[in-house]
């Protein structure tokens, strides 16, 4: 491909991500994925550079831009070797029409960098949640140990005990090791939140919103498989990847429960009450993940978020009915959106007077509201807020 071929494939792709976005369709790594598996032709170079300018595009405009040519004239304003490209050429794009407007730039759309601004973001916390992340991985504690297993490349040991850390795009999932269990791909803040769960061994532990799950498989490693592991979700393609993940691991997942929305207790009754501690890592707008999918910033809108607080609140309620008296229940989100973190945690407490919050012992992060917060800027971590609660 030439260089113009490439910066007209980048508008292409964002006229599939920026309306996919918006409708709350595909995420943009399957977008790209799907574009070049119908395009053969392009060469492994090709498709990074395609990629790049797509996330530079999508990195630099924070409000929705109107099409993938706006997006990538913002691309091309800030970079003259983009500008050239617009020079008409076949396959390349057309050239700037006098007066063509550049779409907007900035950090995340209006109303969200002002709820970030009021959730105690400054400008450089907000910004480092766009930077591109490292690669993360932990070692699994059930069939290796960090010093001791050989990998193709020394990564820098993580305040996680099994944690280490590679460079961004280090293609991990190719790997003897990956293909064999003994290491996941996981964040930093992911495996430090897993190892402060006020968890032990012979505890009953449900896992409410196991998703795929990657802190199931992380609570299984580091019990030494020696819980009861209850995993639950209502996403059945999601929670289908979790019995052969487990199996690669060795890891021992006692029931995966696949939960029909609104009537979750009707699988889960045979827990009620019985569980000593219950995680619920809740679904929310991955506003601390933007590093790894920065078109999430177009995803949300006000009536999203208020979608997503009224599932934290149900998911939380649940719990509550699982957990034994004097039990405890975790809630995670991978946001620093104060709504969908202290904000839930004092409406749980208004709703549930005699629960209590707790601290859990994270070595990175700080405090915001009755829970913790691990950020991008100050722990080199994805955004996570997570707190502890304990039954009466
Ligand atoms: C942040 S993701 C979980 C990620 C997972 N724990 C991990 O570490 O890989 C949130 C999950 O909540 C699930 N979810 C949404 N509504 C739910 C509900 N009512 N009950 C249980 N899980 C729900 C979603 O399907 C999604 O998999």
């Amino acid at each position: 491909m030439t260089p113009a071929a490439r910066v007209q494939a980048a508008i292409e792709l964002l006229d599939a991500i920026i309306p996919a976005a918006r409708g709350k369709g595909a995420p943009a790594d399957r977008i790209i994925a799907d574009y070049f598996r119908a395009r053969r032709y392009a060469g492994s170079k090709d498709r990074r550079a395609v990629r790049d300018l797509v996330y530079a595009a999508i990195r630099l405009c924070g409000p929705v831009p109107e099409s993938g040519r706006a997006a990538m004239l913002a691309v091309a304003t800030q970079d003259d070797s983009i500008a050239a490209q617009f020079d008409g050429s076949p396959h390349g794009p057309a050239p700037r029409a006098e007066g063509e407007a550049a779409a907007m730039t900035g950090l995340a759309p209006k109303w969200l960098a002002a709820a970030l601004r009021a959730s105690g973001l400054g400008g450089r916390e907000i910004a480092a949640l766009l930077e591109r992340a490292p690669l993360d991985i932990r070692v699994n504690a059930l069939k290796a140990d960090r010093a001791e297993i050989d990998l193709p490349e020394p990564g820098e040991p993580l305040a996680a005990p099994q944690g280490l850390r590679f460079p961004s795009g280090t293609q991990v999932e190719q790997w003897e090791a990956f293909r064999d269990g003994l290491i996941e791909v996981q964040d930093l803040g992911s495996q430090l939140i897993v190892e402060a769960l006020p968890v032990a061994a012979g505890d009953t532990i449900v896992d409410l919103c196991a998703g795929g799950g990657g802190k199931t498989l992380a609570l299984a490693a580091r019990l030494g498989n020696a819980a009861s592991i209850v995993a639950a979700d209502t996403d059945k393609r999601r929670l289908g990847n979790l019995a052969p993940r487990a199996e690669r691991a060795g890891a021992a997942i006692d029931h995966i429960v696949l939960l029909d929305p609104g009537r979750e207790m009707q699988a889960l009754g045979p827990f009620a009450g019985k569980a000593d501690h219950v995680l619920v890592d809740a679904p929310c707008s991955g506003s601390g993940t933007w590093r790894r999918s920065p078109e999430g910033r177009w995803r949300l809108d006000p009536a999203e978020l208020a979608r997503l607080n009224a599932l934290q609140d149900h998911v939380l309620d649940l719990a509550a009915q699982l957990v034994r008296p004097g039990g405890s229940v975790s809630f995670v989100t991978c946001s620093l959106l104060d709504a969908e973190g202290p904000d839930r945690i004092a409406a749980f407490l208004s709703r549930h007077p005699d629960w209590r919050a707790e601290a859990l012992p994270l070595p990175l992060g700080s405090q915001r509201g009755a829970g913790w917060r691990l950020d991008p800027f100050h722990d080199a971590t994805d955004g996570f807020f997570v707190a502890g609660l304990r039954s009466p």
